[in-house]
Parts: structure tokens; C-alpha cells; sequence
């Protein structure tokens, strides 16, 4: 049963207090420039499985849509005038979230335990001593984003101090970073969801010297591009050296690899035209691979549940989850407006205005983080053309493999690293998101190689904001000041456009 309200204009920035059943949620969608703000008044109650503290002011805004859930009943007081406003009983889905994290918690104390050589609970195990490694896949508006935060946050909250790893591959998400970007971080504190600019909260790597209360640091690799299809080799390779890197970080700390990873992928690898099928397929084998994946959940889609169960059912476990009701079908223009809105985040932070008539306390939160703590200030510096070196990966004019004949195969080029001049005319770096790579590792030289920045990590994402070639300079825009000589960024197809 769903109690939908008409939002009236003159009521509509009066606080409304809302009484929340057992196992019921309110559901919200803001519109551009929209600003909410929800108090829990009494009762337990969460966002995507993080937890609303009682009577602090959560301050939602970035056209946020979300839906604060309770599991045993409360009264939340919403001041603000969402687009859309409703309760919802039909809140299946959470319960098939509490059972898997029940059974994942299971596997990552066993987990903990065979690695400490104590005594497996529950006796002799059928189950395997392995931790969850969780893939999530469905296709588009199936709330795989979702799911990925509620599992991850019920494991974060859980008294035994876990910290799973969520990794999103999504790259028109860009996860903690810009879209085109894929990353991974551990989770120590829940993830909250202030604003569809910050999909998966606030992390670190935009801003290193503010956001005190968030310390998530994300391993951060560049695809630079929205579109899975566009090139895919790139991204099976990428998506392996995120792998790669999430498995090195637990060599260093076993005992983080019993929290288990949670992996969310683009729902172009669900689902998508008969002729990119082995392409969907290759690239949800790369994530099988790269992140030792156990099990797969599939949200609402039969075809690819059974799919999956053919090709994985004898190696992991498959299980299907329903999707809710409440996942809000994002069209082609919203999320063109949250790409834009996303890199504008990165770089000068987020900024609302409060809904008129009420006044923020000194504790109110934004996803976490305290007000002040939300503006950036990017730095622009001017940098000489031979100081930082940009490639693109392929070709200039690399066509989506959608577009080729059928049959047609690419050629190694896709793959090829080409050094771009920005003397030229007509470069395509002006204005072009750039993503700062790692410095390779100390070591002998003779092990460097050509495709080298195809490997490497990206510590930051920067912009070119203008392009001087008689005096052979460019203006860089980055988040934090920095220094660029002898420095290699990747150029892919994302573009900054001025708000
Ligand atoms: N129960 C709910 N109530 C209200 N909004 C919800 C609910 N579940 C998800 N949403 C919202 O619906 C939108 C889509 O959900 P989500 O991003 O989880 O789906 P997805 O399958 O990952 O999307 P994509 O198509 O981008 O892969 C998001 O804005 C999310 O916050």
C-alpha cells in the first residue's frame, strides 16, 4: 500500500512529521536546487543501511532520491518540498538484504576465525571458510547501487568491526571519483547518500585535507569514458588492475580480506543489444576474476539469473534478489546533469541553500560531514606544455564497437597509449578531464614498459581549462595545488562544462 501526498506550494516548507510502520519507508525525490532536511524524532531509521542519528538535521540536496527506512517503526520530521513524497509498505527487497547480510556475516566470521586458527562457529563447516565476494548485477533503475550500500553498510555497522571493500565499475557512476573513473575503498563507516553527486558519500580523495570525518581513500584507476561499450578492452584491463590492487592490499592485511568485497557493476553488463552480448560476458568474467568472486546476486532479472547459474552455478552461488518498488527510473537527461554536477563536485564541493524559514544547528550533517566542511577550493596553476605528458588510450576517433560491422573485430590500437601535442590545433584537450597517474613504482628501469599508463593508478582528476600555444602553457584546474612536471595524465572522452 502506498500513501502518496500532493506537495502544496503553501504548505510545503512547514515541517511534516511522518509515522513510519515496522518494515516501512518514506520515499523522496528532489528536483534541482531542492534542499531537504529529515530529523528522526524517535525510533531507529536509515538510508540505504545507514543510520539517521535521532535528532540531529540530515541535509539532503543534488536532486537526492532516496527513501529512509525503518525496520521496527519511528516518526521522522521533514522540513523542505520534495518533488515527490510517499510512504511505502512494499519494502521486500530489505528483507532479502537482511538475510543475505546475516548469511555474509556467517562467512566472514569463519573467515576470521580459519585465518586466526581458532575453532570454526557452528562446528564443521559445510560452508567454506571464504569471505563473502559479493557481485551485484542487474540492468538499468534495478537498484544495484542501493543494494551494494545496504549490504555494505550493515557490515560496517556490525559490532565486529569489519571493513568490507565496495567496489563500484560502473564508470558513468565514477564512484568516488569522477565519471569514467573506477574505484574501490574499504568502508569503515557507513556510506551515506546526501546528494546524487556523491552516489557513494564523500571520500577523501578530492579534498585530502578536510572532510576530517571521512577517511575513506579510494584506489582510483581511469577508464575515461561513460560508455562501457566504447572500449571495452580497456575497461576488462582496468577492472583487472583494480583487482589486482584491492588483492594486494589484502596481502598486506589478511585479516581485512574477511570482511569481503562487494562489487557493483554498470547495468550494460546485464543487459543490453544481442550484438554485445560476449562483450557483457567477457567483462563480468573479468569482475569474476579480478575480485574472486563467490556469489553473484542478480536484482529482478530472470534471463540473467538463469544466465549466470548456467555459467557460474557449479563454481559460486547465484541468488536472485527482487528489486524494490522504490528505485526511481533515472531518464537520459538526469543523469547527464549528474555527470556535470558530480565533476563539479569534485572540485569546489557541494553547496545548497536551506529550505526557507528554517535554521540549521551547529550539528547538522550533510551525509556525514559537517557544513563547513563542504565547500572546496580548487587550484588552477599554470603548467608548460613539456612539463606534463597526456596520452589517450586508442585512437582519436575510436568508434563504439556497437557501431562496428558485425563480426568486426578490433585491432590492438584500442589499446595503444598515444602521447597527444597540445601545440596542435584542434588537440580536443581544452576543457578535457585529465587523470593524474601514479608515479610508477621505484625499480629497476628495464621493467617499464609501453603500456605502462594503461596500469598505473590515478591519484587525481584534473581539468584543462585553457590552452595558450604561442606560449606553449596550459591552465590546469586540480583540487588541491600541485606540482606537474615530469607527471603523466590520461585524456579520455569526459568533458567539463562550466555550470
Ligand atoms: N527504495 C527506494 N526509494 C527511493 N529511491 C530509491 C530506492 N531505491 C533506490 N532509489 C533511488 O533510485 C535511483 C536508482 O537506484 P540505484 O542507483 O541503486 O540503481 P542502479 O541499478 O544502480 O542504477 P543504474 O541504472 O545507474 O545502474 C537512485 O537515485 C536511488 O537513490
Amino acid at each position: 500500500m502506498s500513501d502518496h501526498m500532493d506537495v502544496a506550494d503553501d504548505a510545503a516548507f512547514e515541517p511534516k512529521v511522518w509515522d513510519l510502520g515496522p518494515e516501512t519507508e518514506y520515499r523522496f525525490e528532489l528536483d534541482p536546487g531542492m534542499c531537504l532536511v529529515i530529523v528522526v524524532l524517535r525510533g531507529n531509521a536509515e538510508i540505504f543501511g545507514a543510520e539517521l542519528v535521532e535528532g540531529k538535521q540530515h541535509v539532503f540536496a543534488g536532486e537526492c532520491k532516496a527513501a529512509v527506512y525503518t525496520w521496527k517503526g519511528c516518526s521522522i520530521e521533514v522540513t523542505g518540498r520534495p518533488s515527490t513524497e510517499y510512504t511505502s509498505d512494499e519494502t521486500l527487497p530489505m528483507t532479502a538484504y537482511a538475510n543475505l547480510h546475516i548469511a555474509f556475516e556467517q562467512m566472514r566470521v569463519k573467515a576470521l576465525a580459519h585465518l586466526r586458527g581458532s575453532p570454526i562457529p557452528d562446528g564443521p563447516s559445510r560452508v567454506t571458510s571464504e569471505s563473502p565476494r559479493v557481485l551485484v548485477l542487474g540492468p538499468e533503475n534495478s537498484g544495484k547501487t542501493s543494494a551494494c550500500k545496504v549490504l555494505v553498510n550493515y557490515a560496517a555497522r556490525s559490532r565486529m568491526g569489519w571493513v568490507p571493500v565496495l567496489v563500484n565499475t560502473d564508470p558513468r557512476e565514477g564512484g568516488w571519483a569522477v565519471p569514467g573513473a573506477i574505484t574501490a575503498a574499504p568502508v569503515a563507516a557507513p556510506i551515506t547518500t546526501p546528494s546524487a553527486s556523491l552516489p557513494l558519500g564523500a571520500a577523501a580523495s578530492s579534498a585530502p585535507t578536510i572532510n576530517p570525518s571521512n577517511a575513506l581513500l579510494p584506489l582510483v584507476y581511469c577508464y575515461g569514458h561513460t560508455d562501457v561499450q566504447r572500449n571495452h578492452l580497456l575497461l576488462d584491463r582496468v577492472i583487472r588492475n583494480l583487482g589486482a590492487s584491492v588483492g594486494d592490499r589484502f596481502e598486506a592485511n589478511p585479516e581485512a580480506r574477511s570482511s569481503g568485497v562487494v562489487v557493483d557493476t554498470p547495468s550494460t553488463f546485464a543487459a543490453g543489444p544481442a550484438n554485445t552480448a560476449s562483450v557483457r560476458s567477457k567483462l563480468i568474467r573479468a569482475c569474476v576474476d579480478a575480485f574472486k568472486i563467490n556469489v553473484i546476486l542478480v536484482i529482478g532479472h530472470e534471463k540473467l539469473n538463469i544466465e549466470m547459474q548456467r555459467t557460474y552455478g557449479s563454481q559460486l552461488t547465484v541468488v536472485k534478489i527482487p528489486k524494490s518498488g522504490g528505485v526511481v527510473e533515472l531518464d537520459p537527461s538526469y543523469r547527464d546533469r549528474i555527470l556535470n554536477m558530480q565533476l563539479h563536485t569534485y572540485f569546489y564541493g557541494e553547496s545548497f541553500t536551506p529550505p526557507p524559514g528554517l535554521k540549521l544547528r551547529s550539528n547538522a550533517v550533510y551525509g556525514g560531514e559537517a557544513l563547513s566542511d563542504l565547500v572546496l577550493s580548487p587550484a588552477s596553476t599554470t603548467v608548460g606544455f613539456e612539463e606534463l605528458a597526456v596520452w589517450q588510450i586508442g585512437e582519436k576517433s575510436l568508434a563504439p564497437s556497437s557501431a562496428l560491422p558485425v563480426g568486426a573485430t578490433r585491432t590492438v590500437s584500442e589499446m595503444q597509449p598515444i602521447l597527444i601535442d597540445p601545440s596542435k590545433p584542434g588537440s580536443g584537450l581544452l576543457n578535457a578531464v585529465l587523470a593524474l597517474l601514479a608515479l610508477p613504482a621505484d625499480g629497476d628501469e628495464r621493467e617499464r614498459y609501453d603500456e605502462e599508463v594503461l596500469d598505473l593508478g590515478v591519484v587525481g582528476f584534473l581539468v584543462v581549462t585553457a590552452i595558450d600555444i604561442p606560449r606553449r602553457k596550459m591552465t590546469i584546474l586540480s583540487p588541491s595545488p600541485m606540482v606537474f612536471a615530469g607527471r603523466t595524465a590520461i585524456r579520455g572522452s569526459v568533458e567539463w562544462q562550466e555550470q
